[in-house]
C-alpha cells in the first residue's frame, strides 16, 4: 500500500472563540499542514468497519427496536462508512439482543458501494444469513481457549473446523468471509495472551480464505508497546494488508494502539459510533472506540476515509437519544452532540 510520509512537528490552531465543533473541520481543513514528530510512515487512506448496530448494540439490556437499528445502519451508511456489521446470526437464546437479525437485513437500505457483513459462528447461522441476503459474512475465534468456551462454547480448535466448514460454504455460493480473534492483548479468564497463539489463530483463519482478519482488544487493556508486539508476531504469518484492528476503549488506550498499527502498516479499523459496546462474554468490557474519535484522529492525520464526520455523530446523537445515554465519543462530547 501506498504510504504518506509524516514530517515534521505537530501543528494545531486554536482560539478561544473556536467551538469545539469547529475543531472537528479546522482538523479535518487542516489535514495537509498537519504532522506527526514520528518520522514513520502513515497509510493514505483506511478503511473504518463500523461495527455499532452489531457489536455496539449487542450487550443492550433493553431491547433495541428493529426500527431504531435499520435507521442507524442507513444514517450510517450516508455517512459514507464503507462497511458496516448489521447484525449476528447467533443464538437468540445467548444473544437476544441480535434475535432480529433476518428483519434488520430485510429492512435495511443496501447503498450502492457498502457492505453489510454479519456474523456467523457456524453453519446454521451462515445458511440464515445466506437466506436473509448476506453478501459477507464473519466468523469469529478467539486466542484464548476459556473465552472461545464462554463466548461460542467450544474450544479454539473446534471453532476453526466450524469456521473452516462456513468458508467451504460461503466460497460455494460467492459470499466473502472475514474472520476475527478475541483475546488478542489480554483475556478476562485467562490473563495475558501469547503473540504467538494469537499469530497461529490469525493464520489458520486467513489460510481457510478469510480475506481480512480483525485483532479484538476485547476487553481493552493493550497498550501501544503490547500492540506492537502482537502485530509483530502475526504480520510475520499474515500480510499486513489482510490484518484490521478492532480496540476496546477500557483503559483509554485504543487511539494510541490504533495509531501504532497504522504506524506498523495496517490500514483497517474497526470502530463504534458513539462508541457503543461490548462482548456479553468479557464483563467488564466497555466499548469500542468511538467511530467519531477515530475519523477526527485519522483526518487531522491527513488520511482519507470517505466519511462524513458530522452525519457519523448525527448518527451517534440519534442512538443515544434512543437508548437514553451519553456518548461516548470524546469529539462528540467536545461538540455537545449529547
Ligand atoms: C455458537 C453458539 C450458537 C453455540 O451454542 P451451542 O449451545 O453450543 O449450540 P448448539 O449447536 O449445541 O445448539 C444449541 C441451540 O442453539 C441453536 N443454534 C446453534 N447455532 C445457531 C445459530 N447460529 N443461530 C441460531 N441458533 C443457533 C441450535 O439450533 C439449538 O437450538 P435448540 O435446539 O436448543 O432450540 C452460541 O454459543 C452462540 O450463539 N454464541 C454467540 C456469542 C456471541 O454472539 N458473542 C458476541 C460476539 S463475539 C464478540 O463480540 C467479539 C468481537 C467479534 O466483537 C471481537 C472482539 O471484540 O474481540
Amino acid at each position: 500500500m501506498a504510504a504518506l510520509m509524516m514530517r515534521g512537528s505537530l501543528s494545531v490552531r486554536c482560539s478561544p472563540s473556536f467551538g469545539a465543533r469547529s475543531w472537528a473541520f479546522a482538523n479535518s481543513a487542516s489535514a495537509q499542514s498537519v504532522s506527526v514528530p514520528t518520522g514513520k510512515s502513515l497509510p493514505e487512506q483506511v478503511k473504518i468497519v463500523e461495527v455499532g448496530p452489531r457489536d455496539g448494540l449487542q450487550n443492550e439490556k433493553t431491547v433495541v427496536p428493529t426500527e431504531v437499528k435499520i435507521e442507524l445502519i442507513n444514517m450510517l451508511s450516508e455517512a459514507g462508512l464503507p462497511v458496516i456489521e448489521a447484525t449476528s446470526f447467533v443464538s437468540p437464546k445467548w444473544v437476544p439482543q441480535m434475535a432480529d437479525q433476518e428483519e434488520v437485513m430485510r429492512g435495511i437500505q443496501r447503498r450502492l458501494g457498502v457492505r453489510y457483513p454479519v456474523l456467523t459462528p457456524n453453519l446454521k447461522g451462515f445458511q440464515a444469513a445466506l437466506n436473509a441476503g448476506a453478501e459477507e459474512v464473519a466468523v469469529f475465534g478467539a486466542a484464548s481457549e476459556l473465552f472461545s468456551k464462554k463466548n461460542i462454547n467450544c474450544s479454539v480448535e473446534e471453532s476453526l473446523q466450524r469456521f473452516e466448514e462456513v468458508v467451504r460454504a460461503a466460497k460455494a455460493a460467492n459470499v466473502t468471509v472475514r474472520g476475527y480473534v478475541s483475546c488478542v492483548l489480554g483475556c478476562p479468564y485467562e490473563g495475558q495472551v501469547s503473540p504467538d497463539k494469537v499469530a497461529q489463530v490469525a493464520k489458520r483463519l486467513y489460510s481457510m480464505g478469510c480475506y481480512e482478519v480483525s485483532l479484538g482488544d476485547t476487553i481493552g487493556v493493550g497498550t501501544p508497546g503490547s500492540m506492537r508486539a502482537m502485530l509483530s508476531a502475526v504480520s510475520s504469518q499474515v500480510p499486513l494488508g489482510a490484518l484490521a484492528v478492532h480496540c476496546h476503549d477500557t483503559y483509554g488506550q485504543a487511539l494510541a494502539n490504533i495509531l501504532t498499527a497504522l504506524q506498523m502498516g495496517v490500514s483497517v479499523v474497526d470502530s463504534s459510533v458513539a462508541g457503543l459496546g461490548g462482548c456479553p462474554y468479557a464483563q467488564g468490557a466497555s466499548g469500542n472506540v468511538a467511530t467519531e474519535d477515530v475519523v477526527y484522529m485519522l483526518h487531522g492525520l491527513g488520511i482519507h476515509t470517505g466519511v462524513d464526520l458530522t452525519r457519523v455523530m448525527d448518527a451517534g446523537a440519534f442512538i443515544c437519544r434512543s437508548l437514553n445515554r451519553r456518548t461516548n465519543s470524546k469529539v462528540a462530547q467536545a461538540s455537545c452532540k449529547l
